[in-house]
């Protein structure tokens, strides 16, 4: 049986050693702005990129054709809502088998959407490719749009300056699936699975020729049946601002699991952050933070997803802006989010190191070291030889390693927030402190001060190094203001 813990989504594995990022893309007026921030996520490290809503105000696509989700042949003939579809090249519902009976290079139109990659498509109705003349450039909402290959809203004019072979989907039915189809371009582009948010059996028709995955809020029965159709992995929420209790996710899951949905991964909010190892031990199910809300750099993508794994969860989904970088609008939002994660996540920067939290593992594994001799049995009756000490010293080291990950991080998100206060990165006396802080605490549980102390030089080192571009970008604004 497969191992509940770990969710495979394309190549993004939740659950595993590395914790999972997802990058939520920006709602937005064209496909520009969506390539651009998917471009960045996928720069900055994004595992799966993910949809808000299903419906953008507007989506415009005008690039290469991409193939929809794998598992549907391109070219082959497909059969939607009982017509035989040739050529479309997606399946517009899950288990319809390919047919036969409708010309090669059709355009095609099923149950009252359109398929992406049909050659023009037209509303409910109106026979395909009827309508659309050559003609540069068509016109969505007011503004026209050169070279464009799909696109929604209202206000489109089929018939008014489409290009000869353009793929053009207008019409308010076309919405949901015009912006399914846009995203998972842009996905497909980037390389990328995508994750649709869907809150009703016809988002989930939408989305299914592009999802990799679908994200729900709290379904109802009828949604949950039309996702467990699709057979795809599902990322469960609560209702945004309303994070389940371990309890309540464990029901939830039982349910979609009675439903016919098996692979799901749990998402809590960034206040349920305390909760993550809590909900991932109850349902034993991978758990990610969405941060949805803030829209934050791309760079801060990877630091919050370790940020993340500090508190026990297996990854994050963070919405990210349109050019992957900050949004000014964001940062009252973000600055509330960033101190919970840091809070939950470990002491503040100056706190006294609790009595436990650093002291045990460090304790722990000396005592043992120590004791260990080669073929000695210990007390509990566990043999000691050097393979099980080394074994024991590899998970440390693997500890270690995490914890300066961990760190780093942190340190990044020292730097985000000193450049939004302009304050300089280095601060000698915080340096002076932590070195201080770690000598005693070295002294403290019979580590070698020096040692110690001199790993903490290479930490401060990393720290203010990983800090550059913030300290950098400080100084840009400075020179602008
Ligand atoms: C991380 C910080 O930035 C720098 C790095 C420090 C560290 O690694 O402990 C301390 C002070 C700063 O020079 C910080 O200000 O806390």
């Amino acid at each position: 049986m497969p191992d509940a813990r770990v969710v495979k989504v394309g190549s993004a594995v939740f659950g595993s050693d590395a914790p999972t990022v997802i990058a939520a893309l920006p709602e937005a007026a064209s496909a520009a702005p969506l390539r651009a921030a998917a471009q960045a996520a996928r720069a900055a490290g994004a595992d799966i990129l993910a949809t808000v809503a299903m419906a953008p105000s507007a989506a415009v696509w005008a690039g290469p054709s991409v193939p929809t989700r794998p598992g549907v042949p391109a070219g082959a003939d497909v059969q939607a809502g009982g017509d035989v579809l040739a050529d479309a090249g997606v399946l517009a519902e899950p288990g319809v088998p390919p047919g036969a009976g409708v010309p090669a290079e059709a355009d095609v139109q099923a149950a009252g959407d359109v398929l992406p990659d049909a050659g023009v498509s037209a509303e409910p109705g109106v026979p395909p490719g009827a309508g659309v003349p050559a003609g540069p450039g068509v016109q969505v909402g007011g503004d026209v749009l050169p070279d464009a290959d799909v696109l929604t809203g209202g206000g489109v004019l089929p018939g008014e300056s489409v290009p000869a072979g353009a793929s053009v989907l207008a019409g308010a039915p076309a919405h949901g699936a015009t912006s399914a189809a846009v995203l998972g371009r842009v996905a497909r582009e980037a390389g990328l699975p995508l994750m649709v948010a869907v809150s009703s059996p016809e988002d989930v028709r939408n989305a299914l020729p592009w999802a990799d995955l679908l994200s729900v809020a709290a379904p109802g029965p009828e949604l949950v049946r039309a996702v467990a159709a699709t057979g795809l992995p599902v990322l469960l929420t609560g209702k945004p601002g309303d994070d389940p209790s371990a309890e309540e996710f464990d029901e939830a899951v039982r349910n979609l699991a009675d439903a016919g949905i098996g692979e799901v991964v749990l998402g809590l909010g960034a206040t349920g952050a305390a909760e993550a190892w809590a909900v991932r031990e109850r349902t034993g199910r991978p758990v990610i933070l969405d941060l949805r809300g803030p829209r934050v750099d791309a760079g801060l993508l990877a630091p919050l997803s370790l940020t993340a794994a500090g508190v026990g969860a297996d990854g994050v989904l963070a919405q990210i802006t349109e050019d992957g970088g900050v949004s000014a609008a964001d940062v009252p939002a973000l600055a509330s989010v960033l101190p919970l994660l840091l809070t939950t996540a470990g002491p503040p920067a100056d706190a006294a190191p609790p009595p436990n939290a650093t002291a045990a593992p460090a304790a722990e594994v000396p005592a043992v070291a120590a004791s260990a001799q080669p073929g000695e049995v210990a007390p509990d009756g566990a043999g000691f030889g050097l393979a099980a000490v080394r074994s024991r010293m590899r998970l440390l080291d693997a500890q270690i390693v995490q914890l300066v990950a961990h760190r780093r991080s942190l340190a990044r998100l020292a730097g985000e927030v000193k450049r939004r206060a302009r304050v300089p990165v280095r601060d000698l006396r915080q340096e002076v402190r932590v070195l201080e802080r770690a000598e005693r605490l070295a002294q403290r549980l019979d580590a070698d001060p020096h040692t110690v102390v001199a790993i903490f030089n290479l930490l401060i080192d990393d720290a203010v190094f990983v800090q550059r571009p913030y300290q950098a970008s400080l100084r840009a604004e400075s020179a602008r203001t």
